[in-house]
């Protein structure tokens, strides 16, 4: 009977069924079904282990600070959302500040990681350093600024190397600076008229890595014949931000093996004492070398290759940023210089004529300066990490998890700034803005970070940008070639093709 019975069923199976490459629509069935609920096992698998995984995050209560976790999605169990902010960059903070607001949590490069954005927040989270919230340098970044950099130490260390490095930026030393960044400048901005295109990202970026190896550590063309010093430095600069595997013709690996090289010149220099023939900070540092209250030589090392790389990407950042947006707007251009007549600048030919007082007085370059950084932020955000729970903005930021503050995002929503969107340098003239920016909206404008790791070299950096200004303005003109580029942020803040532009001498 049951053998009647399958034969039947076999049978109504032949008869409905046809057979198409040698599978019947049955086994096809059959297939379809398996493969479907291992899909869904699957599924529910993943589901659950999200679950688990966001569960996790949740668990990790503190009984004294009764809040909940930001918005945010913690992503696939250990990898996060690592695959979404590679594939996306910064766009992945844009998007997901979108989302879920000024505070946020994620999880990037193998760790939790709250967002944090907004002016007051941010207020409220970095002068918490150095007892509840510390310095995160990046593993790569560490490792190339060295164990001693002041942008690597913590606490009470960070405070005393921190102002034993800012006599490098003192008034004095900035006027010791202009000759030789006014000098490098003018040499560039001409040499680039030779040719037909340019790429502007790249041009600014040889500029500013001359300017700070000279700066820093006292660097000329003539002490480095074959060229090898600032092709080394040129190469750490480009890999700063890579993963920190040695493995050979990564970035990683070729950054450590060049920064020997910048090593190798800083000891040559730190052994003869310096060379006194002009002003840099390696000499500056090395004025108070094996007194009690110097510098080690591990710390003097450290600290050149810190100021070497902090100011350059920046920097070039800044100037391509200033090239594009003046070529964008040539009203502005026009304003320039039209205060550059004014102070009987505009067609200075030759020579070394600015100094530190001219400079400052020039407002609508500082004007600018101000605007470009605003509406296109070199750095983005930096890395902190929880010393103990926090509680920030109403959220609880769990101890250990790394904090992450946000520029661009604060920058651009904060309701500060009328018509936020618009390059409008003008708007700097009002000099209220600037009260108010320093007093009840601090925070709100942040290129330079805020509290106690404000940049160092934030008046260095502001007078490189304004000299920038003056001698484009005067020297030259230039035409982009594609205004609209998409303006990408990582591993810095410029466009998306490096910015093409022929430049001709201004008659
Ligand atoms: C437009 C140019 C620049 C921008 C936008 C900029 C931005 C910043 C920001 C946002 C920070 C704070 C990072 C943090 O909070 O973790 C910082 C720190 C720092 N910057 Fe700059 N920077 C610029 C130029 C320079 C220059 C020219 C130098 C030196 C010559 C320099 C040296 C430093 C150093 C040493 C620190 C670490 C300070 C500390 O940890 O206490 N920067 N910079």
């Amino acid at each position: 009977m049951l053998l009647l019975k399958s034969t039947f069923i076999d049978n109504v199976y032949n008869v409905i069924s046809f057979r198409f490459c040698g599978i019947s629509v049955k086994e096809a069935k059959d297939t379809l079904l398996a493969s479907a609920a291992f899909t869904l096992a699957v599924y529910l698998l993943a589901k659950f282990s999200c679950l688990l995984w966001d569960n996790y995050a949740l668990g990790l209560r503190d009984p004294n600070i009764n809040l909940p976790l930001p918005p945010g999605n913690m992503g696939w169990p250990f990898l996060g959302e690592s695959h979404h902010f590679i594939n996306k960059g910064a766009a992945f903070f844009t998007e997901r500040h979108a989302k879920y607001g000024d505070i946020y949590k994620t999880h990037i490069l193998g760790r939790p990681m709250i967002r944090v954005s907004g002016a007051s927040n941010i207020r409220s989270l970095l002068n918490r350093e150095p007892h509840q919230l510390t310095m995160s340098t990046p593993t790569s970044a560490k490792r190339i600024f060295g164990e001693q950099s002041v942008a690597v130490v913590t606490g009470q260390k960070h405070r005393s190397m921190k102002k034993k490095l800012s006599t490098c930026v003192t008034y004095q030393r900035l006027v010791d600076y202009i000759p030789c960044i006014q000098e490098t400048m003018r040499s560039h901005i001409l040499s680039w008229c030779s040719k037909e295109e340019v790429l502007g990202f790249m041009v600014c970026e040889e500029l500013m890595c001359d300017i700070m190896l000279e700066i820093a550590l006292g660097w000329r063309k003539e002490h480095d014949v074959d060229g090898q010093v600032r092709a080394a430095f040129l190469t750490i600069n480009r890999n700063l931000i890579s993963l920190p595997v040695k493995i050979p013709g990564g970035g990683f690996y070729k950054a450590i093996k060049a920064k020997k090289i910048i090593v190798d010149f800083v000891k040559k220099r730190l052994y003869s004492k310096g060379d006194k023939d002009h002003v840099c900070m390696l000499d500056i540092l090395l004025i108070s070398y094996g007194e009690e209250e110097g510098l080690t030589e591990e710390e003097i090392i450290d600290n050149t290759v810190t100021f070497l790389l902090a100011g350059t990407g920046t920097t070039s950042s800044a100037l391509s940023s200033s090239l594009m947006m003046l070529g964008k707007h040539p009203e502005v251009l026009t304003d320039i210089r039209k205060e550059l007549d004014s102070k009987g600048l505009l067609n200075a030919e030759s020579g070394i004529d600015l100094n530190y007082e001219l400079i400052q007085s020039l407002d609508s370059c500082q004007s600018v300066c101000k605007e470009v950084l605003r509406l296109h932020p070199p750095v983005g955000g930096s890395f902190r990490q929880a010393q103990t729970t926090l509680d920030v903005g109403g959220y609880r930021i769990p101890k250990e998890w790394k904090v992450m503050y946000g520029v661009r995002e604060t920058q651009f929503s904060t309701t500060v700034f009328e018509n936020r969107e618009m390059f409008f340098p003008q708007r700097w003239m009002d000099k209220t803005l600037e009260e108010t920016l320093r007093t009840s909206a601090s925070c709100s404008y942040m290129p330079f970070g805020s509290g106690p790791r404000l940049c160092l070299g934030k008046s260095l950096a502001l007078m490189e940008m304004t000299i920038f200004l003056v001698e484009l303005a005067r020297l030259v003109m230039w035409k982009l070639h594609n205004p609209n580029a998409k303006v990408i942020h990582l591993p810095v803040t410029k466009a998306n093709d490096n910015l093409p532009v022929s430049f001709t001498r201004r008659s």
